[in-house]
């Protein structure tokens, strides 16, 4: 059972997502969105690296390999580590709409354990928008697109204005990703339209 919560129940005068026109054409890979980020940066040694790739209306897929150093119980994926692996491919999202948003809710369902060494084959959509409310939900799947489900999230991101990273973020990290000269990275690292 999840989206239960109230706070994750589009209102009724919510509206359908719109793939902004600039966005990643279907099949194509996103790559990191920040080279630091625990959910998919290259250069992060403990993270993720998840890799996430754009579908086709307002949805992504992505896949996430669990590794030793992801567990929690003796070789089985720690239940935070999957909440991140959702997140992650969930925030992905907002890049198709080319909207700055931050997750305020997740709600997250574990259905089965996650042994190391699984790929996790992840999915998500949006399903509303409604003013700075963008809702979304998302499934992982083991071991292949159409293997079983062992986790499922819904979640409510709001829409924040640049400003929100740089008024909350350490000011080194802040200045070194201002820094980037690639553009598109800059941009994405605060998940700005370039
Ligand atoms: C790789 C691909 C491409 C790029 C993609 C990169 C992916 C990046 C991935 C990054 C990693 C993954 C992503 C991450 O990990 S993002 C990091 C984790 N998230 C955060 O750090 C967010 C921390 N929270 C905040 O900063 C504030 O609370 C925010 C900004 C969220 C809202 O504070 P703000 O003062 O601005 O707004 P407001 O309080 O007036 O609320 C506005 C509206 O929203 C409703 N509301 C708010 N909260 C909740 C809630 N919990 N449940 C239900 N509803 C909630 C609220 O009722 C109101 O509704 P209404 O009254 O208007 O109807």
């Amino acid at each position: 059972m999840s989206g239960t919560s109230p706070g994750l129940t589009p209102p009724a005068d919510a509206k359908q997502p719109a793939r902004h026109a600039d966005a990643p054409a279907p099949g194509e890979l996103l790559g990191a969105h920040y080279d630091q980020c625990f959910g998919c940066g290259g250069d992060q040694p403990h993270g993720l690296h998840l890799a996430a790739r754009a579908g086709e209306g307002v949805s992504i897929t992505a896949e996430f390999t669990v590794r030793p150093e992801h567990q929690g119980a003796p070789g089985l994926a720690h239940g935070g580590v999957l909440a991140t692996a959702l997140d992650e491919t969930l925030g992905s999202l907002n890049w198709l709409l080319r909207t700055i948003a931050v997750t305020g809710r997740l709600e997250t369902d574990f259905v089965r354990p996650v042994p190391v060494g699984t790929t996790l084959h992840l999915a998500a959509e949006v399903t509303a928008v409604a003013g700075r409310k963008i809702y979304s939900t998302a499934t992982g799947r083991i071991g292949a697109p159409d293997g079983p489900v062992a986790v499922r999230a819904d979640a409510l991101f709001i829409e924040v204005k640049v400003d929100h990273f740089i008024d909350h973020g350490r000011e080194e990290e802040i200045r070194a990703a201002m820094e980037d000269p690639d553009q598109i990275r800059r941009a994405r690292a605060f998940e700005v339209n370039p």
